[in-house]
């Protein structure tokens, strides 16, 4: 491909991922997957730079782009040599005419921003689009982390995380024979963390409420060394779907999958009322702590989605909190950095659950120094602790 075909391959691509993101569809990265299934002719080289150009273009625009073309034009303007692929040529975009509109650079959408600049000063905002490392969390039922950081050229232990690798920016991770023989999974390093706060161990009874397709539940049977009773509940049949495989490969015994009806939740999880040791709720959420990962996430949310958000957060962590037994724990997660949905989530639940408690400090509790105390419990942001964003609260029952 031309500098002109890549960038036009760009514009269409962000003209995709713009409109997928008014109307909740796919994610920018399974579009450029599919977009390039269905040009074979492109080669590596060409699909790795249409892909920096299109993410260098959504990291750009804080909010929505009014076209694929408005993006990349904003780019150009500090980039000449992008500049001079506007060339009218027959596979490329038309000249940029004089004062042709460019999509304005900024971290995200003016509202969010306000929500986000309460607690987070500048650094901490612009850091929010930084390239995030490529983290591993090493398999415990299989492996030292010692053992896999043998195995893969170029993997350093994470700063906090007890079996946390960093591998080198664009390792290959799925085609290593480690990854086969499910001796890690890919987990970011914060992750690792918020789940190590959940302190769940061997013998105990743990339900993960909003497993997904089990990053957690993967590292909460690792913890109880594959002892006790571990349910993963999700709404999402497809999500859930997932984890079987995922177990399998790492060795997880057996982990008790419970699809949940949004609404009824309550009522399917009845036999377990009063009943277990710890309930992890890593909640559904805005996800701006991930923004490194899923830029283009800042322009999907609105506030009316955001508000929806938080009432379901509201009432899961009720659900959850109806599970614990007298003396055990809910450990409630986002991976957001929006206080309504973190820490004001939790003081509202603490409000009206006379006896319950914040626990200790987490770093004191699960002996992983990093984040910081925020409200209830423990922030970690990618410009301190150099990992996702996450809120993290450990609420213990009263007896
Ligand atoms: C942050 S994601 C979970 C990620 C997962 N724990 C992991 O570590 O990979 C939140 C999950 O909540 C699920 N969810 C949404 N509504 C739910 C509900 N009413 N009950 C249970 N899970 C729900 C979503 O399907 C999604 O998988």
């Amino acid at each position: 491909m031309t500098p002109a075909g890549r960038a036009q391959a760009a514009i269409d691509l962000l003209d995709e991922i713009i409109a997928a993101a008014a109307r909740g569809g796919a994610a920018a990265d399974t579009l450029i997957a599919r977009y390039f299934k269905a040009r074979r002719y492109a080669g590596s080289k060409d699909r790795r730079a249409v892909r920096d150009l299109v993410y260098r273009a959504i990291r750009r625009a804080g909010e929505v782009p009014a076209s694929g073309r408005a993006a990349l034009i904003g780019l150009a303007v500090d980039d000449p040599a992008l500049a001079a692929a506007f060339d009218g040529s027959a596979v490329g975009p038309a000249p940029i005419a004089a004062g042709e509109a460019a999509a304005p650079g900024g971290i995200a959408p003016a509202w969010l921003m306000e929500r986000l600049g309460r607690s987070l000063d500048e650094a901490q905002l612009s850091a929010l689009l930084d390239r995030a490392p490529l983290d591993i969390r090493v398999n415990a039922l299989k492996a030292s982390r010692a053992e896999v950081q043998a195995l893969i050229p170029g993997a350093e232990p994470t700063p906090h995380a007890a079996m946390g690798l960093r591998l080198p920016e664009g390792t290959q991770v799925e085609a290593l024979p480690a990854f086969a023989q499910g001796l890690f999974e890919v987990q970011d390093e914060g992750s690792q963390i918020v789940t190590a706060a959940a302190d769940a161990r061997p013998g105990m009874t743990v339900v993960d409420l909003c497993a997904g397709a089990g990053g957690k539940t993967l590292a909460l049977a690792a913890a109880m060394e594959n002892r006790g009773r571990l349910i993963a509940c999700d709404a999402d049949r497809a999500r859930l779907s997932r984890l079987a495989p995922r177990a399998e490969r790492a060795g997880v015994g057996p982990v008790e999958t419970r699809l949940l009806d949004g609404g009824r939740e309550a009522d399917a999880l009845a036999a377990l009322r009063d009943a277990v040791d710890v309930v992890l709720v890593d909640a559904p959420c805005s996800g701006t702590g991930t923004w490194r990962r899923n830029p283009e996430a800042r322009w999907r949310l609105t506030p009316e989605r955001l508000d929806r958000l938080v009432a379901l957060q509201a009432r899961l962590i009720r659900v959850a909190a109806a599970l614990v037994r007298p003396g055990g724990y809910l450990v409630y997660i986002v991976c957001s950095l929006v206080d309504e949905e973190g820490a004001g989530q939790v003081a509202a639940f603490l409000a009206d659950h006379a006896g319950w408690s914040a626990a200790e400090p987490l770093p004191v509790q699960t002996g992983l120094i990093a984040g910081s105390p925020y409200g209830a419990g423990l922030r970690l942001t990618p410009a301190t602790d150099g990992t996702d964003g996450f809120f993290v609260a450990r609420l213990h029952r009263p007896w």
